[in-house]
């Protein structure tokens, strides 16, 4: 009792809520959030203003979704999509692949060679592949990669070879990009992780795209990668959209993942070097290829095919494997040249490979000796698996197949890697003997021969484009060319027992700083070896004294910023002139004085220029009559200009963005209807400047103009009401599976009850129509023979193909490395020719050095690269070209030069030399 009393006596403190403080701040940001709007979904219009904003901004997006509709040529089954993995040395690209394999197929990967396919989902399949560490092998993965997954040693930083690579996809059309960062174990202070991550990040955002997907790969556990972050990557490579590239869209192309020497053995025991005949395997991509197309084997050179034959998929679909028996389980990978894959019947040989879970053993250990894991051996299974190994030609085979029978012997291939890493591994001591000697010179070379390489230029064509965000890319890397890129350094240092190539860029100094506590000593040595590179290499830019000076001051990075920003502002602006206005106050001015006195302007007293200013005038008088033409530049008359200083003229045109009060429009539309037919002066209005028509007193041509268009738009209406015509009788015939899908289109449209649903559902329309012709071609083709149809349509995409090719060099089969993997590319009518190219080019700016004319440059274009000597030009303002000794500073210029000719619009990428000196 007394107990009792006592507790109900004592007074016990009150719990006081605190009033400040972040415990205090957030209840009332909760409380205040709950007590305004419960469901904040309920009242997301409850202001005007806002929902204004909501909408002006949802149709953005939807704008932004919008691009041109993409043809997909791509008839069959999808081939495998290629995942591209790249990265400097060492930094973790086969460990990844084999990791994701493991995820996959739940098989180890003894050792990864080669392209390596396997099945990611009952739709879908993968073919992985190690980009090899020297540029030759970077061009050609850049053709062929479908998603580029680039490693980024975390606990380095970025390095050269992940730029170069950048720039090289850049102009053989984006593909997808992924950036891994590896080697984050390295870091044991997590702010500091945090920090680098956030940084690597956002520089890696700066070079692809705002939000471009980046994974961390944690560290390594038992040596693979943590499970759970592997899954979430294959998560991401398993839903991911690949959207078409517009070269490889027109051009068939096979990645080789097999590849057999099938001369025969008498003609080479006879004579070593003679040219051998060689047969290729590999998915059939891109387009159709018929047969005759002349095929372009990159490196090596063009050939036409001496035979083509589709065979069964080696690794098909779950949901397209017709099972043959009841132990025909799903094959789920393939890969000829790392060893994994299926029992294969061909012309040339027969491949037996078991699963290790079907037989129970495993591979082959380093040493040569078997592990026997399962409980019996018998001597089948051990025939068998010394089969595996052997994957050469039948010849080879012949010569070694008792070796490999009886004495497991290691077969050759090994002994050729072993050799390569003894090789590697020498080369590393040596560099560890003569560490000082070796670096030196290695400065020396690549003080200017890596930066070479990564000489690319930017082109016309580069604007194939399919993706947005690849769009966004693209311009990302060319808008920051003047103000982020410019400061990115070369950076080569003896790091972890090899030479690397650190990325430095001029804005992350501090960062740098940051970073380098970790590293001190050996940066700090590496501060003043980056002075050395500088002096080495000798180039006496602007842009390198001005490196010179953040390297000996830090502290004045500011006003190195400053002028260097003031520099590249001004020199902007006067390109901007000479791009917008440079023209078209010099056109004009030109026609003019032409007009008033026959007199040339700047070729006066030159007889020779003579033919070209009356083709100048001819021009003008052209287009002096066609008004609607959209540069209305050229022809601009000042005095019809609107002064848009004024706040009156702005207001008028307010309601012509997304912002503004669309309801105007459609009144706007009515009335201007009405102002066409009347004959009142409608100067100064704006309809003027959006229908482009100017109506300074050519009422007449105005008229014309209008009836003409009256009868463009008659003609399109037919031309429409007709498809749509079509498009119901197909509807009609194939089961109507589209008018549902449209149907549920009209559906949406009519619950979004916006205008610019119209505008969508034009641009579905378009794609419906694509998607209608394609389906009518299949509809036509599949009424045909199997053969005719071969004929007709050639091998379809997807197709496994043997291509045979005779007569290719020696050193093909003799400097085979499986590693580096084969592109043939599909030559297009009239690309097999040889003749002049022009092609606008512009000096990269990690090239330090100018291009002069006649200094042999190696180009890479289309699927081709080779050597030739340009000849630089620029296009003066009369139109002339006038021929340059030295390419312009950060300006484009034209190239001519002698090759196999390529198409309009096609990427250019140019090096000056390709020397493998990476490593
Ligand atoms: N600590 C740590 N080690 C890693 C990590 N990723 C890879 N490694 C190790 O780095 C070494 C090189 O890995 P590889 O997969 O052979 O690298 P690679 O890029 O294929 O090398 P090359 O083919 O020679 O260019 C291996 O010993 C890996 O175990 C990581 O995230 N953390």
């Amino acid at each position: 009792m007394a107990i009792d009393s006592g507790t109900k006596e004592q007074s016990h403190k009150e719990h006081r809520s605190r009033q400040s403080g972040a415990k205090a701040d957030k209840k009332k940001r909760d409380t205040s959030q709950n007590g305004k709007k419960q469901n904040p979904k309920a009242f997301a219009f409850s202001s005007t203003v806002k929902a204004k904003r909501l909408q002006s901004r949802s149709v953005e997006k939807e704008q932004r979704r919008l691009h041109v509709p993409t043809i997909d040529r791509s008839y069959g089954e999808q081939p495998p999509y290629v995942v591209l993995v790249h990265g400097p040395p060492k930094v973790g690209k086969s460990l990844l692949i084999k990791s994701l394999v493991k995820h996959y197929t739940k098989h180890n990967l003894p050792e990864v060679r080669g392209p390596i396919t396997i099945v990611s989902g009952k739709q879908r399949r993968v073919q992985f592949v190690e980009c090899p560490n020297d540029i030759n092998g970077m061009i050609d993965a850049a053709k062929f990669a479908d998603l580029a997954l680039l490693l980024i040693d975390g606990s380095y930083g970025f390095e050269m070879e992940t730029f170069e690579f950048l720039n090289i996809l850049q102009v053989h059309g984006f593909p997808k990009v992924m950036g891994v960062l590896t080697h984050l174990d390295k870091f044991k202070d997590v702010k500091k992780l945090k920090k680098t991550k956030q940084h690597l990040k956002h520089r890696f955002w700066t070079e692809i795209y705002d939000g471009a997907k980046l994974f961390y790969l944690s560290g390594l556990i038992h040596g693979k990668y943590v499970k759970r972050e592997i899954h979430n990557l294959a998560r991401f490579i398993s839903v991911m959209k690949f959207h078409p590239l517009s070269w490889r869209t027109a051009h068939p192309y096979v990645l080789v993942d097999r590849f057999e020497d099938v001369t025969p053995p008498e003609k080479v025991r006879l004579n070593n070097k003679c040219d051998r005949n060689v047969t290729l395997y590999g998915y059939l991509r891109g387009c159709n290829m018929k047969k005759g197309t002349k095929i372009h084997i990159a490196g090596v050179g063009d050939y036409s095919l001496a035979g083509m034959t589709g065979l069964a998929d080696p690794c098909p679909l779950p949901s397209a494997a017709k099972k043959k028996g009841l132990r025909d389980k799903e094959k789920l990978f393939y890969a000829p040249m790392s060893g994994l894959g299926d029992l294969l019947y061909d012309k040339d040989a027969v491949y037996i490979n078991i699963n290790d879970h079907f037989v129970q053993f495993s591979n082959v250990d380093e040493k040569g000796e078997a592990t026997n894991e399962g409980k019996h051996e018998d001597v089948g299974v051990a025939l068998v698996k010394s089969l595996q190994n052997t994957k050469y030609s039948v010849d080879e085979k012949l010569e070694e197949s008792f070796i490999n029978l009886f004495s497991r012997k290691p077969n050759l291939l090994s002994n050729a890697q072993s050799d390569g890493k003894d090789t590697y591994e020498s080369r590393e001591e040596i560099r560890m003997i003569e560490p000082l000697e070796e670096y030196q010179s290695r400065e020396a070379i690549k003080g200017d021969g890596s930066a070479e390489e990564s000489n690319a230029e930017d082109s016309d064509g580069s604007e194939s484009e399919s993706s947005d965000k690849n769009e966004a890319a693209r311009k990302d890397a060319s808008d920051q060319d003047a103000n982020l890129k410019d400061h990115l350094k070369e950076h080569v240092e003896f790091h972890g027992g090899r030479s690397r190539r650190k990325v430095i860029f001029g804005n992350d100094l501090d960062h740098n700083d940051m970073e380098d506590s970790d590293f001190e000593a050996e940066d700090d040595g590496d501060d003043n070896n980056d002075d050395d590179i500088q002096a080495s290499s000798g180039s006496d830019s602007e842009e390198d004294e001005d490196v010179h000076e953040t390297d000996d001051e830090i502290g004045n990075i500011a006003k190195w910023k400053e002028s260097l920003v003031e520099r590249t502002s001004s020199r902007q602006t006067i390109n901007l002139m000479q791009l917008v206005y440079g023209k078209s106050t010099s056109m004009p001015t030109t026609s003019i004085n032409e007009h008033d006195s026959s007199v040339d302007d700047e070729s006066d007293g030159d007889d020779f220029f003579k033919p070209k200013g009356e083709v100048n005038k001819k021009h003008g008088g052209i287009e002096g009559g066609n008004w609607n033409i959209e540069d209305c530049s050229k022809f601009t008359n000042y005095s019809n200009l609107k002064d848009w200083k004024e706040e009156k003229l702005r207001e008028g045109i307010r309601d012509r963005f997304v912002t503004g009060d669309w309801s105007k429009a459609s009144q706007r539309n009515q009335a201007a209807e009405a102002k066409v037919l009347d004959d009142d002066a409608v100067y100064g209005d704006f309809e003027d400047l959006e229908t482009g028509e100017k109506h300074d007193g050519n009422h007449t041509d105005d008229a014309s103009s209008d009836v003409n268009h009256k009868e463009d738009d008659l003609a399109k209406e037919e031309r429409r009401l007709k498809k749509l015509a079509l498009r119901a009788k197909f509807n009609a015939q194939f089961d109507g599976a589209e008018s549902s899908e449209e149907e549920l289109e009209s559906k949406h449209e009519g619950k979004s009850g916006r205008d610019q649903s119209k505008e969508s559902g034009y641009f579905d329309k378009l794609k419906d129509e694509i998607e209608l012709r394609k389906q009518m071609n299949i509809a036509e083709l599949n009424d045909l023979d199997d053969a005719t149809r071969l004929e007709i349509e050639g091998f379809r995409t997807g197709t496994y193909l043997r291509l045979e090719v005779h007569d290719v060099p020696y050193e093909m089969v003799e400097y085979f490395d499986p590693c580096h993997p084969i592109l043939v590319g599909g030559i297009g009518l009239g690309e097999e020719n040889v003749g002049h190219m022009q092609a606008r080019l512009k000096r990269h700016r990690w090239h330090k050095k100018v291009l002069k004319t006649s200094d042999p440059i190696i180009v890479s274009i289309g699927w081709r690269r080779y050597q030739t000597i340009p000849v630089y030009a620029i296009e003066d303002r009369n139109g002339r070209h006038r021929m340059l000794k030295y390419t312009p500073e950060h300006m484009h210029c034209l190239a001519m030069f002698w090759g196999p000719l390529a198409p309009p619009n096609t990427g250019v990428v140019a090096f000056q030399n390709l020397l493998n000196n990476q490593i």
